[in-house]
């Protein structure tokens, strides 16, 4: 493609560079090759203008950069923009061209996997050939591919939706992180529908306030969804209210879902089990229908999910038996083995306050004698979280130990001294598969086990180094059978 067709409307471009063939982008100065657009984009670390001659000696033929940026001299093209990320997310939809005809996207700070996941069952159920795309990978109707971000930049997020588009896949989910729609990530994307699951603390390390983090998410309905779009919102959810208000005001469709929902309203959820009988109104019209998860934050996912069907086309009276097949998503509340005594030992995701809290409230009605949860905090990540996960533990758990999660470039004691700090009572066992071997040779009969923070990961960050560990593997090595996973 030409430079002139890559930088669209968006910029003014002068004549003369608009016939440039461009080859490839690249937003890494060492991704760079012969002919490719490097995009120069300040960040945390660093100034990407920095790495300019670096991308130049490369072979860069047009440089894509913030207004004001100082870069040496040269004769390339260089095209400045006040949001030079929104740019290159434009610029990186033209140049792979492709993407699925219907994509949704999903943010909120917990149940975007679980969600995204279960739009793509849904469709799916519906006869639809669909993906789901987020922080467990790409999951289409024939593997999973892994990813180093819940939200790719923009040039790989584009890759991968050309290449889901050329597979065949009509139909896919994303997650939006924070960071993602911060960066600009998904910009480009064309969206029929986006989602909002609740907002709690999470990335105060990334964004400077909480409502600066909240503004992130809302930039999704602000911003991103294009007029005739529909937003989907769990009004149960903290913050359901004003996403709704503000989707409202921008003149989009808008789907409520929950106890307070208009659209799907949650009229009752009652325990069958590890699953869950609900009752849902939708136009005047009951529907039944056991939901095979746990917890009752699976059945707003599980609402939500189904919001997303309906916006993109799908009829309740289809959508919401389907919802009786649904898998959860892989170390989300997920029974993952059961101790000699009966004891069920679940693994699940929550690495924040309020999923610690809401996951552990999701198994007390399982509970006759002691819930047990072992948990730890990931390094170089927010570290308010820190003592109010303890809290949440010691408050909701009646036996809490506190391990180590990725500890990245931090200092693991430090950050069980930080836990603790908050968890009088707490109990620590650095090594997480020792801990999770202790805390299951303490299950007796009416206990319930909860192992938080990891879910579907396959790996321990300690430092740069990623050492293969799995909560899975570790209960099954724990319970004396196989690894089956890992
Ligand atoms: C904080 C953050 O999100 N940073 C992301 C951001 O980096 P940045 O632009 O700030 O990086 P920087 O190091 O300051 O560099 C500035 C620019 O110089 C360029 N550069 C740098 C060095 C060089 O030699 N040449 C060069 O061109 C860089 O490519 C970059 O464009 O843009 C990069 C490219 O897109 C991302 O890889 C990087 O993700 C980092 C690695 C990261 O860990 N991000 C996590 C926190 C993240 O995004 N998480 C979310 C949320 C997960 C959740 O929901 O919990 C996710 O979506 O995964
Ligand atoms: N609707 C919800 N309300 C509260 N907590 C939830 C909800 N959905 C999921 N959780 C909790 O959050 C954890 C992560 O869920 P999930 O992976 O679906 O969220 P996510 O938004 O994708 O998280 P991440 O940003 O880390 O990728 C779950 O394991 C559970 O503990
Ligand atoms: N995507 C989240 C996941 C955290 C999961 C937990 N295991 C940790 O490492 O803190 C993050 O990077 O903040
Ligand atoms: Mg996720």
């Amino acid at each position: 493609m030409t430079l002139g067709e890559l930088i669209g409307p968006e910029a003014r471009l002068p004549a003369r560079w608009a016939d440039l063939p461009i080859a490839g982008l690249a937003a890494d100065s060492r991704q760079v090759e012969p002919g490719y657009l490097f995009a120069a984009l300040p960040g945390v670390n660093t100034d990407g203008a920095r790495f300019v001659a670096a991308a130049l000696e490369r072979g860069a033929a047009a440089i894509l950069t913030a207004d004001g940026a100082t870069l040496p001299q040269t004769d390339v093209p260089v095209v400045t923009d006040t949001d030079p990320r929104r740019l290159l997310a434009l610029i990186a939809a033209r140049f792979y061209g492709l993407q699925p005809a219907t994509e949704v996207a999903v943010t909120g700070t917990n149940g975007k996997t679980s969600v995204a996941s279960s739009v793509r069952q849904l469709w799916a159920g519906q006869g639809f050939q669909a993906a789901s795309l987020g922080t467990v990978g790409v999951v289409t109707p024939t593997g999973t591919q892994t990813l180093r971000h819940t939200t790719p930049d923009p040039i790989e997020l584009h890759t991968l939706l050309a290449a889901l588009a050329r597979d065949g896949v009509t139909h896919l989910a994303l997650e939006a992180s924070s960071h993602g729609l911060q960066q600009r990530r998904i910009d480009g994307v064309h969206l029929a529908a986006g989602a909002f699951t609740n907002i709690s603390r999470d990335h105060m390390d990334y964004h400077a306030t909480f409502e600066d983090y909240f503004a992130q998410k809302l930039r999704l309905f602000r911003a991103l969804l294009p007029k005739g779009a529909v937003a989907v919102v769990d009004v149960d959810g903290e913050g359901g209210d004003r996403v709704a208000a503000e989707a409202r005001a921008r003149g989009l469709d808008v789907i409520t879902v929950g106890r307070a929902g208009e659209t799907f309203r949650l009229l009752s959820d009652e325990i069958d089990g590890f699953a869950q009988t609900l009752v849902i109104e939708h136009e005047g019209k009951r529907h039944e229908v056991r939901l095979p998860l746990v917890g009752g934050f699976q059945a707003s996912n599980a609402l939500v999910a189904a919001g997303l069907c309906l916006a993109t086309g799908g009829q309740a009276d289809d959508v919401l038996p389907l919802l009786a097949d649904l898998k959860g998503a892989r170390g989300r509340l997920d029974l993952a083995g059961t101790a000699k005594d009966g004891a069920p030992i679940f693994i699940d995701y929550a690495h924040t306050p309020d999923a610690l809290a809401k996951a552990l409230d999701a198994l007390r009605p399982y509970v006759e004698s002691r819930l047990l949860v072992v948990f730890g905090c990931g390094g170089d990540r927010d570290k308010g979280k820190r003592p109010q996960m303890g809290a949440a533990a010691v408050e909701k758990a009646d036996v809490a130990i506190v391990t180590d999660d990725n500890s990245r470039g931090e200092e693991p004691a430090q950050i069980r001294r930080e836990i603790l700090a908050a968890a009088p009572g707490a109990a620590e066992i650095g090594d997480r598969g020792e801990a999770i071997a202790q805390a299951i040779a303490m299950l007796r009969r009416g206990d319930v086990l909860l192992v938080a923070g990891k879910g579907h990961e396959t790996g321990q960050t300690v430092g740069t180094t990623v050492i293969p560990f799995s909560d899975h593997d570790a209960v099954s090595a724990a319970l004396g059978n196989e690894a089956k996973f890992g």
